[in-house]
């Protein structure tokens, strides 16, 4: 279902287990920071909203989408974090570059979460424009970061 056509801030979490106790991760890029850092206040408020304690949320910052993959792979491999949330917002330039960082940013954010067997989610907006990150970052169609905090304790509860 395209973004256009659900609210990004409306999850049904209903049915979530306790995850007071659950130590949470969420890496952020710098890229785009306005955009990235609404990403992030829909994370942590979620979270906190779902249950999360605010002590077991941890956040690192990396400089870019690129550089999440290994971000979330310093956070992953730590015992004491149950999930990872990656947050980033890559908008289209004038080459190529985009495609390479997107792809790189999304296969490497799975292989994270396939090599530690836990929950590493991609809140990472790959737009055309600003106005479209922006839309997705608190704007018209919700907030990316709220659904990737609540993708995160879904799969906590499923796991
Ligand atoms: N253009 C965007 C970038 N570019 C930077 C890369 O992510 C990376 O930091 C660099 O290639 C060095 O490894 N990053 C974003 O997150 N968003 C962009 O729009
Ligand atoms: C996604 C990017 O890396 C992009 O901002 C770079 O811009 P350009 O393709 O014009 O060099």
């Amino acid at each position: 279902m395209a973004t256009a056509l659900k609210n990004l801030s409306d999850n049904k979490t209903s049915g979530m287990r306790d995850i007071s106790g659950a130590k949470f991760g969420i890496v952020v890029s710098e890229w785009n920071e306005e955009v990235t850092e609404a990403l992030y206040s829909g994370a942590f408020e979620t979270l906190i909203a779902l249950g999360a304690t605010r002590e077991h949320i941890e956040r690192m910052n990396v400089p870019g989408s690129f550089e999440l993959s290994l971000g979330a792979q310093w956070m992953a491999k730590r015992n004491d974090i149950d999930a990872v949330i990656t947050l980033g917002c890559v908008i289209q330039g004038e080459t190529r570059h985009f495609d390479f960082i997107c792809q790189a940013c999304a296969n490497g954010i799975t292989e994270v979460g396939l090599k530690y067997d836990k929950p590493v989610i991609f809140g990472v907006l790959t737009t055309e424009t600003q106005k479209q990150a922006m839309d997705r970052a608190g704007g018209r169609h919700g907030n990316k970061g709220d659904e990737a905090a609540a993708t995160a304790v879904k799969m906590l509860s499923v796991k």
